[in-house]
């Protein structure tokens, strides 16, 4: 039999803050996540109930002394469905039958918000479909999985800023309940809407570091192919390096090219994409799968080529002397005395010290690689949502689709001129073997590209077609927006709050404005959405990182 109700502070259930206007919430579970989360809603002012199969055991061992839980209620389970209108389960999966199974009639017409993970990847239904048929009378909205424990215990909300809450219930009712309460507590809420979308909930958080896999092993890639290059070089072909230089002279070459090349491979599939969109007069035909994952990466190539140049630096300015760097540095000479011979100079002789400045061609590498080192961390700082919060509109996209190429450009330029002068001296066949020249090729495209669609009347015509213009007429009346309405949400998992307020300005589509559904800044809701808008932005925003 379970144990009576049991206040954590007998005397002090009121002096907690407590809101009569709110719902009263119970949370069955005394663990981490059930002890956080009730924590947060007594900060956000709510009434609280804490439900426990051994309520008075966990008197004694709960952490009673903190003064977030003052107020707060321990109480059985039956207590905490009876007294409360949404009740979260804290606890996890596997215990469902056992400790929820006999209370069918308690939870009739209650909100239930499963919280729950899984430990494997693929199940036939999710925990909060098992959820429902254990307790069928109840309505269970799936939400706030995705959140760690560490994020509630941000007590102020300020740690909370910008992470998402996914919502799913088939309850239109119980979604907004949920919704309400998540916003309070200051997440971005996403309605995903029925139940089903549960499946899609926990296997996210199951997933790891998906959206890094293919930029990482692209790196890793691009970064072998450009080592062995420049060993064959240096080493076999030349034999320029000495094998101890390894560790920072040589291994700063590909580094370098790597991330180059990155920074390159960022801004790409924005361009192939615009390319696309031109031959086939129209932006609702659907990219190829691999330049759609391709634009999805943007971000983290983005920080991978950032994470790179940032090393790069690093070793750079290590080595910055005459000794690595003899073509950045005028030679010095030294002049010895006419009347030292031969047998002096076997003797000892002290040769004088020479101070040497920089040729024009050092000091300017060295400004345009500051600068491009600089807005490349201007740009990487705004991808942070904190700070790309502070953005409006037309500063984030000038930050993220001018200043970021002008970081490429400013790139390529600091190749140029280290690398430049020796060019017109290598000659047509010795050219293919400059790495700054070949470093430099890639990059050189993506910018001829960017140029080309900059330039009228190419830009005009590009910009038709993203307002939803389309070459062939009949196709524009026939085609309505539901041609796009796979919008994934996979889409939406690497987005962040400014996203949402992003869209929700964006949405200009032709043929369909009344049937957006995205509800504002605090709120975006994906549910039904009738309209393109997410794949336009895959297509037309070069977000960098
Ligand atoms: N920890 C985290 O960061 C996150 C956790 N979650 C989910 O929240 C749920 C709780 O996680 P967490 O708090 O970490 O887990 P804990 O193991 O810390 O707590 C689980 C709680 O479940 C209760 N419980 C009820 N029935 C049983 C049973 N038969 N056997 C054992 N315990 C039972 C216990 O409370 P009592 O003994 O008082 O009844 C216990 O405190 C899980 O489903 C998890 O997937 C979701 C997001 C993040
Ligand atoms: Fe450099």
């Amino acid at each position: 039999m379970e144990e009576s109700l049991v206040p954590l502070m007998e005397n002090d259930t009121k002096s907690s803050g407590t809101n009569g206007d709110r719902v009263r919430i119970g949370v069955v579970g005394t663990g981490n996540f059930a002890v956080a989360f009730t924590k947060c809603l007594v900060m956000a002012g709510y009434n609280v109930i804490m439900g426990s199969r051994r309520p008075g055991l966990r008197k004694s061992t709960l952490p009673m002394t903190e003064e977030c839980l003052c107020g707060v209620e321990l109480t059985t389970i039956s207590e905490c469905f009876t007294n409360s209108d949404v009740i979260f389960i804290a606890i996890h999966m596997e215990d469902f039958q056992d400790t929820l199974g006999k209370y069918q009639e308690l939870t009739r017409g209650k909100i239930l918000v499963d919280v729950s993970n899984r430990e494997y990847r693929y199940a036939a239904h999710s925990n909060a479909e098992y959820l429902t048929s254990i307790l069928p009378h109840a309505i269970v909205v799936k939400a706030f999985n995705s959140v760690p424990t560490q994020a509630l215990e941000q007590l102020s909300g300020m740690g909370r800023e910008g992470l998402k809450v996914l919502v799913a219930s088939d309850s239109q009712s119980g979604r907004t309940a949920v919704s309400e309460i998540a916003k309070s507590l200051g997440f971005l809420v996403i309605d995903l809407g029925g139940l089903k979308s549960a499946r899609y909930m926990e296997e996210q958080v199951l997933k790891t570091f998906t959206l890094w896999r293919i930029p990482l092993f692209l790196t890793f890639g691009i970064f072998n192919l450009w080592s062995l290059f420049i060993v064959y070089l240096y080493f076999i072909e030349k034999t320029a390096y000495n094998w101890e230089q390894i560790f920072l002279k040589v291994l700063n070459k590909p580094l370098c090219m790597t991330a180059i090349t990155v920074l390159a491979l960022t801004y790409l599939p924005g361009q192939l994409a615009a390319v696309l969109q031109v031959i086939n007069g129209t932006k609702h035909k659907r990219f190829p799968r691999v330049l759609d994952t391709w634009l999805k990466s943007r971000k983290q190539l983005g920080i991978i080529s950032y994470a790179l140049v940032c090393v790069h630096v690093i070793a750079s300015v290590l080595m910055l002397s005459p000794t690595y760097y003899s073509s950045w540095f005028h030679h010095a000479t030294v002049t010895l005395p006419a009347n030292v011979s031969h047998a002096t100079l076997d003797a000892e002789v002290v040769l004088p010290v020479t101070r040497t400045w920089m040729t024009w061609k050092g000091e300017a590498a060295c400004l345009v690689g500051i600068a491009a080192f600089l807005l490349m961390s201007a740009v990487a700082l705004t991808s942070i949502p904190s700070v790309g919060e502070s953005l409006n509109w037309s500063e984030w996209t000038c930050v993220h689709s001018k200043l970021s190429y002008f970081v490429l450009f400013l790139s390529v330029a600091h190749v140029c001129v280290m690398g430049g002068p020796g060019w017109a001296k290598a000659g047509p066949y010795k050219i293919w073997k400059s790495i700054t020249f070949l470093s430099s090729l890639l990059p050189m495209f993506v910018l001829v590209l960017k140029i080309l669609f900059s330039l009228p009347p190419l830009s005009g015509y590009l910009r038709k077609i993203r307002r939803g213009w389309e070459r062939d007429s009949r196709k524009a009346q026939s085609s309505p927006c539901s041609r796009n309405h796979d919008v994934t949400v996979v889409d939406i998992e690497d987005e962040s709050q400014k996203e949402g307020s992003r869209l929700s300005k964006l949405c200009g589509c032709a043929h369909g404005k009344g049937s957006h559904n995205y509800k504002g800044v605090k709120g975006v809701s994906f549910a039904n959405t009738n309209c393109h808008c997410a794949s336009e932005r895959l297509q037309t925003k070069t977000s960098m990182f």
